[in-house]
C-alpha cells in the first residue's frame, strides 16, 4: 500500500454544524451518512472507525440533528447526516434539520460518496428512493448498507440483500448493496473497502492537482 493509505479509525471529531455555512471549507473529500432516523448511521461510523463514542447513538430517532464531521487524513472527511422521516419530532425542529440535510446535499461540492443506511427489515422507504435516485441522478456513487442485519436470520438477510439489489438494478447507477450489523461487524470489511476507495479514487485526482504533485515543478 502507498503511503497515502487511508484508515478509517484514524477519524477524530472535528465540529458540529447547524448548517453549512459553519462547515470547514468546501474542499477536499467527504464521504456522507445518510438514512432515515435511528436506521444506525452513527452506529455505522462508530464501527467502521472502530471507535465506540466517536459519533453519538440513541435508542432514541431523531438523535443526531447537526452536521458532524469527522476528520480521517487531510482534506478527507466523514460526515454524520441528521437524519430524515421521523414524525415526531417538532416541526420547526425537522424544518431546520431537513433544510441543513438538503443543502448539504445539494451544495457540498467535495461530496464524493453516499453512504444510504437503511434497517434491513424495511429498506427502500420512499425517502430512500428519493435520495438514491437524486444520488444515481448527480452520478454520485452510493453503497447502501442494510443496517440491523443481527435481527435477521441469514437466509432473510440474504433474500433483503438480493431484493433490494434487484430494486436498484433498474437505476443502472453506481449502487453497491451490503448486509451490515454494527452490533455483529457484519460487512464492516466490505464497506471499509469501498469508503477508503473513494477516498483513494478521489485522492490521485486531487493529488494531480495540488502542490504535492510531483510533476509540477519546472
Ligand atoms: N441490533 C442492532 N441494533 C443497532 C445496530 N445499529 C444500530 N442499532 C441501534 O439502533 C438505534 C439507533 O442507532 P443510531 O446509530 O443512533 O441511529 P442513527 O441513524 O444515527 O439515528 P439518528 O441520529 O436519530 O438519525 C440504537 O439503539 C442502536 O443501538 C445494529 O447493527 N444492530
Ligand atoms: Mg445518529
Amino acid at each position: 500500500m502507498s503511503s497515502t493509505a487511508i484508515h478509517l479509525s484514524k477519524a477524530t471529531f472535528t465540529l458540529s454544524a447547524p448548517d453549512i455555512r459553519r462547515l470547514p471549507a468546501d474542499s477536499g473529500i467527504e464521504v456522507a451518512f445518510a438514512g432515515r432516523s435511528n436506521a444506525g448511521k452513527s452506529s455505522a461510523l462508530n464501527t467502521l472507525t472502530n471507535q465506540r463514542s466517536l459519533a453519538r447513538t440513541s435508542k432514541t430517532p431523531g438523535r443526531t440533528q447537526l452536521i458532524n464531521i469527522f476528520e480521517i487524513a487531510e482534506n478527507k472527511r466523514l460526515v454524520d447526516l441528521p437524519g430524515y422521516g421521523f414524525a415526531k419530532v417538532p416541526m420547526e425542529m425537522k424544518k431546520k434539520w431537513q433544510k441543513a440535510l438538503g443543502e448539504y446535499l445539494e451544495k457540498r461540492e467535495c461530496l464524493k460518496g453516499l453512504v444510504i443506511l437503511m434497517d434491513i427489515r424495511h429498506p427502500l422507504k420512499d425517502l430512500d428512493m428519493d435520495l438514491i435516485q437524486w444520488a444515481a441522478d448527480g452520478d454520485l456513487p452510493v453503497l447502501a448498507l442494510l443496517t440491523k442485519s443481527d435481527k435477521l436470520s441469514q437466509g432473510k438477510v440474504s433474500a433483503q440483500v438480493h431484493f433490494v439489489k434487484k430494486e436498484l438494478a433498474a437505476l443502472n447507477a453506481d449502487i453497491k448493496v451490503q448486509a451490515f450489523s454494527s452490533l455483529k461487524r457484519t460487512g464492516s470489511e466490505q464497506a471499509d473497502k469501498v469508503i477508503c476507495d473513494w477516498f483513494q479514487d478521489e485522492n490521485i485526482q486531487a493529488l494531480s492537482e495540488s502542490s504535492e504533485a510531483p510533476l509540477t515543478e519546472e
